[in-house]
């Protein structure tokens, strides 16, 4: 009998924070992948103490290590897609923009982490022009919460035109696409609205907001399943469709472990939905 062919790996690498806590960070991202049926891998930017109660400590990767890391991948095991969540300084992230542009990595969503929902800087205040300049023009897809689009463009954003408006900066300013995403906007009392722009139309994805505290790492989970999702060919609007159920589901049934703002169920996508 002539052996099946062997199936296709598609691969998914993440370059951002350790959360020893699992919700966030490397973590989430990581078992997103896993979850989404795409082998994940994984640059690791720096480590931080944290549980849901917050963050504790953050101890930052040296610059060789995390170059030593983009190497090692970009040498042997070239990403289908790639995304970057806290990347600490200016440093990191020109390592990581002199590896997407030195090995040619395609598929890059940077999800611009900045502060903790607690409040901890996770990336250095003067690195945010060096983000803007040097990784954005190589991005697919930045996906900006709204405090993160607004220091991004440098407008505030209270509106539905205000948010369209920082979105065709950010293309202008490189992005080719953004997803604006709607957690922190309190005029959408009970509904959260996530707004995607590719550079010519928008298009929104309005979900139920949900009644609850646990939502540590959302953003990371969803930038996560976008990567997956890219990672498995799908066109951008087709991702962003598929991560916007991921999290809704891993949202409605969080696992309501710790004392304070918990983690998403990255199972429940899978185990909710027929695949
Ligand atoms: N209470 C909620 N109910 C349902 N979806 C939510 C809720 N809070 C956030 N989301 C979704 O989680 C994702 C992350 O949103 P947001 O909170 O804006 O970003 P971040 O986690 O980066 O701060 C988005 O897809 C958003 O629609
Ligand atoms: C290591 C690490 N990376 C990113 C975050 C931020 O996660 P995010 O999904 O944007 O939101 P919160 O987790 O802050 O609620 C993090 N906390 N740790």
């Amino acid at each position: 009998m002539t052996p099946a062919p062997a199936p296709t790996i598609r691969k998914a690498l993440t370059i951002a924070g350790s959360d020893s806590g699992g919700g966030a960070g490397i973590q989430a991202d990581l078992k997103t992948f896993q979850e989404l049926g795409v082998y994940g891998m994984s640059v690791v930017t720096a480590v931080t103490a944290q549980n849901t109660l917050g963050v504790h400590a953050v101890y930052p990767m040296n610059e060789q290590a995390v170059q030593a890391q983009l190497q090692a991948i970009g040498d042997d095991l070239p990403p289908d897609a790639v995304k970057t969540g806290m990347l600490v300084d200016a440093s990191i992230i020109e390592a990581a923009a002199e590896c997407v542009v030195r090995y040619g990595w395609r598929n890059l969503v940077i999800d611009p982490v900045m502060i903790a929902k607690g409040g901890s800087a996770l990336l250095r205040q003067e690195a945010v022009s060096t983000l803007t300049n040097k990784l954005l023009p190589l991005s697919a897809l930045v996906t900006p919460n709204i405090p993160e689009a607004e220091e991004l463009t440098g407008m505030s954003i209270v509106t539905l035109s205000d948010r369209e408006e920082a979105a065709r900066r950010l293309c202008q300013m490189g992005a080719r696409g953004v997803l604006l995403k709607g957690g922190h906007d309190p005029s959408t009392q009970d509904l959260v609205i996530d707004m995607l722009y590719d550079g010519r139309s928008f298009r929104f994805w309005e979900n139920k907001r949900l009644d609850t505290r646990h939502t540590h790492g959302t953003g990371c989970t969803l930038s996560a399943a976008i990567t997956a999702g890219l990672a498995r060919g799908l066109e951008l609007p087709d991702a962003v469709d598929l991560a916007e159920a991921f999290i809704h589901a891993a949202i409605a049934h969080s696992l309501g472990i710790g004392a304070g703002q918990g983690p998403t169920n990255h199972f429940a996508y899978r185990s909710t939905t027929k695949q």
